[in-house]
């Protein structure tokens, strides 16, 4: 950046060089003297007519590297802070975090390339142009001073106080539209079956139609301010030939000098006048700079470089205390139970009682103030996020399909996978008689989100593609939540074959196959309210009791 500010100066100056140089040419040579006397001009004129281009030149192509190097910074900078939250903290609103990555970040980019340089240029420009104006005559630096205060501070300070206003709502109405674009690509199902996409579309005309006011009120502001500031520019040169032509009048200075004065004065407003535009940039760019460093520091990624690559699947929580963003309130109170290997956990309770937030909780995916999570013996805080995620294998309960074929969609979990695993996984999970059906096989493409598939299809390649991957420790949301009974049979049959070895954690509402498990875990609000077998919880008679009557569809007075 520093190199391009060098050359931004250096470039002003080539230009102020050539049009004074052109000037003087002209005006020496309307004397009509002898050819040798011009030559050193016309030379001149020729040397910074090349130099003032090639300086240009290295002066964008600079600014532009340095800036792109800086914005490949920022961007990592930004995933890297995003990733470890997901999906606590971002998957909150998809076009917000569509605005973040691209919008904001490019924001930036006005910043780094319009508002660091040019000042810098402007600032070393005024204080080369006073000091050899002031040789001349004292008038001059008034002239100089005022013109470039209004063009290099009052125009771009107006420009940004008008700015000011309309910058956030700028940026929010923006994010708007973008979440409104988001929603209405991936509900479109729900847009069709519950004819809402009037309203939607309706929705993002009106906020169109905002951006569309606010846009035109910026650039109302941008067009004043900046005729405001070449309104001072050619008054400045007026002033200047007003008092050049006095000290050419009274001696002071050569008649030949007379226009050089005045090109040499309106080609160093080159590095004053990009100030008022530049300005616009600034409250877009705070503004963005704000959101983007106001991303919240994951707590799991301090101070956690730690892996240990032979983690068994011994997990152990003790008295957990789970929250999903720093000031939200705690989800999951006073959480323990423990997962050997080989070991099977149910984990049951009403809607929205916090059985997944288990699986989050486990998966790092928000923060654990209170208690501890243990893995072999060891501290969570031990791990990098990534060693602790690589001890599980998840099928989530909607299970998220790329738009890849089914192959590719299973060998995500392990790529070096071979043809005999592949095939063991794609039996356990019941797909093969589904993938015989189909003409292109494994080889068929899912399409966006697996849509071409039904919700059980896509639930099987989840499931066939967790049982891939080499993890100690299977989380299962509903894994049987899409399935009819025969499949779901099917399904828990492979199942059972393939964790033999490994631990297991079941968040389920059907309460059948609950007598393979080794302990069953009773969530309400956030709290395990009862724990043991199928035999135990039937006999304490307390909500399980209940929910399992209502399941036989018996009331539990009956
Ligand atoms: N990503 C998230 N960010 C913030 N809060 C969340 C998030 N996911 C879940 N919650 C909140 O956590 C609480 C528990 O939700 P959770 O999904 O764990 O319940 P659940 O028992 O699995 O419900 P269900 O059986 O309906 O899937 C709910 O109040 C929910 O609003």
């Amino acid at each position: 950046m520093l190199l391009a500010v060098l050359l931004g100066c250096l470039a002003v100056a080539g230009n102020v060089g050539l049009l004074s140089l052109a000037a003087y040419l002209i005006s020496l040579a309307a004397l009509h003297p002898p050819l040798v006397a011009l030559s050193t001009a016309i030379v001149g004129v020729r040397f910074f007519g090349i130099v003032r281009a090639l300086l240009r030149y290295l002066e964008r192509y600079t600014a532009h590297s340095a800036t792109f190097s800086l914005m490949g910074m920022l961007r990592t900078w930004v995933y890297a802070r995003i990733e470890p939250l997901l999906p606590a903290e971002v998957q909150r609103n998809n076009g917000e975090l569509l605005t973040l990555l691209m919008q904001d970040v490019e924001t930036m980019r006005d910043f780094y390339l319009r508002l660091l340089a040019p000042p810098a240029v402007a600032g070393i420009i005024l204080l080369a142009a006073l000091r050899l104006l002031s040789e001349l005559d004292t008038a001059f630096l008034y002239v100089l001073v005022t013109a470039f205060f209004i063009c290099g501070v009052l125009c771009p300070a107006g420009m940004y106080y008008w700015q000011l206003g309309n910058a956030g709502q700028l940026l929010r109405t923006r994010a708007s539209l973008n979440g409104h674009i988001v929603d209405g690509i991936a509900g479109m199902t729900e847009l069709a079956a519950f004819q809402y996409g009037e309203k939607l579309t309706g929705q993002m005309i009106s906020t169109g139609e905002r951006l569309t006011v606010l846009q035109a009120r910026i650039a109302w502001g941008q067009a004043t301010t900046e005729a405001i500031g070449l309104f001072t520019l050619h008054g400045s040169v007026w002033c200047v030939l007003y008092l050049a032509v006095r000290l050419v009048e009274t001696g002071q200075l050569p008649g030949v000098y007379l226009a050089v004065l005045v090109f040499a004065v309106q080609s160093g407003f080159e590095a004053v006048l990009p100030l008022t535009a530049a300005s616009r940039y600034l409250p877009e760019s705070a503004a963005a700079a704000k959101r983007l460093f106001s991303l919240p520091e994951s707590a799991v990624s301090q101070g956690r470089a730690q892996r240990e690559d032979r983690l068994n699947g011994t997990v152990t929580l003790e008295r957990v205390e789970f929250r999903y963003s720093k000031d939200a309130s705690p989800v999951l109170k006073n959480i323990s139970f423990s997962l050997r290997p080989g070991r099977r956990i149910a984990v049951v309770g009403p809607s929205g009682a916090g059985k997944s937030s288990l699986i989050a909780a486990l998966l790092q995916f928000g923060y654990c103030d209170k208690g501890c999570i243990t893995f072999a013996g060891k501290d969570s805080t031990y791990f990098s996020p990534e060693a602790v995620r690589e001890l599980f294998s998840v099928v989530p309960q909607q299970v998220y399909l790329f738009h890849a074929s089914i192959k590719e969609n299973i060998l995500l979990a392990k790529p070096t996978a071979s043809q005999s695993e592949l095939e063991a996984v794609i039996s356990q999970a019941a797909l093969g008689e589904l993938i015989d059906s189909l003409p292109q096989g494994v080889d068929t493409l899912v399409g966006q989100q697996g849509q071409a598939l039904s919700g059980g299809q896509r639930q099987r390649i989840g499931i066939a593609r967790a049982l891939l991957k080499e993890a100690p420790v299977l989380l299962l949301d509903e894994p049987f939540a899409h399935l009819d009974t025969l499949t779901a049979g099917r399904v828990l049959a492979g199942l059972q074959e393939a964790l033999r070895e490994r631990s297991s954690l079941w968040i389920t509402h059907q309460l059948t196959g609950l007598e393979m498990m080794d302990e069953i875990l009773v969530v309400y609000q956030g709290e395990i309210v009862e724990r043991g077998t199928l035999r135990e919880l039937l006999a304490q008679q307390g909500m399980f009791w209940q929910m399992w009557c209502l399941q036989q569809d018996r009331l539990p007075f009956e």
